[in-house]
């Protein structure tokens, strides 16, 4: 029997952080937000809807999507953002299933799925415990400025546009504080992992 775990937290909050040590130990990570790049690729679905939506002016000279040009669109927008995410959302799940459905058949004990937008979009039923890595905004918003070199008012604009992390611990099977050093992430990490029989 595998166990799915959805890994999930706000911007910057450190999920990926999170999933690298996973990876490292060899578990299967799948990440909606690699599967949501490459369901945007050209010559897929979702990227022609996406054309055909917000117009040539997401597009790079090489045809590619511009991101920043269209993250600036739709971190600034409600009614553009919930466009994006019903041309691109359904392309990311079909995706992240069927690499589940791949995991599962080789017997993995843990599968882990990567999903900023879990709770958002209560994706719930694909898992089997929800994991969430918070971090306090102050931090969280230190963190995404420097990572993203992003001034406060877009990196504002961008945790706002996420349901507040403090509600989302209330929604979360388990949290990990990632507030501190990433030896003390780590050391939560195994623990609530070990606690679920999942390793
Ligand atoms: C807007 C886009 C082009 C910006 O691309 P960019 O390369 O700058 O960022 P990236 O994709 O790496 O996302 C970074 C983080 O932004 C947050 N985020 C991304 N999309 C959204 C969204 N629609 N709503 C809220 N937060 C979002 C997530 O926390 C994500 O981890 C891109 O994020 C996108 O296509 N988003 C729509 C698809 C989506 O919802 N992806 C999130 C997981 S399915
Ligand atoms: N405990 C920590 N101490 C210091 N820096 C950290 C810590 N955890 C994460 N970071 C840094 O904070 C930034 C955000 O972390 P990370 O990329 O893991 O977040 P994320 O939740 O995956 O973000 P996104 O949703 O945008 O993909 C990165 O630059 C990372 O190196």
């Amino acid at each position: 029997m595998s166990l799915t775990v959805g890994l999930t937290g706000g911007i910057a909050s450190g999920k990926s952080t999170v999933s690298s040590l996973l990876i490292e130990k060899g578990y299967t990570v799948i990440d909606a937000d690699i599967e949501a790049r490459l369901a945007v690729e050209k010559g897929e679905e979702a990227y022609q809807e996406i054309v055909r939506h917000f117009g040539e002016r997401v597009l790079l000279k090489d045809g590619s999507i511009d991101r920043a040009e269209l993250g600036s669109i739709i971190f600034h927008d409600e009614k553009e953002r919930k466009a994006l995410n019903s041309i691109v959302h359904p392309a990311v799940r079909k995706r992240m299933t069927a690499k589940k459905e791949q995991a599962i058949s080789r017997n993995e004990q843990m599968i882990i799925l990567d999903i900023p937008l879990l709770f958002e979009s209560k994706l719930q039923y694909m898992c089997d415990k929800t994991l969430l890595v918070y971090a306090d905004e102050g931090i969280q918003l230190q963190r995404l400025m420097q990572r993203n070199q992003l001034s406060e008012k877009e990196a504002m604009a961008r945790i706002h546009s996420q349901m507040p992390l403090r509600e989302k611990k209330a929604l979360a099977d388990a949290v990990i504080d990632n507030n501190g050093r990433i030896e003390e992430t780590e050391k939560q990490l195994w623990d609530i992992l070990r606690k679920w029989n999942a390793i």
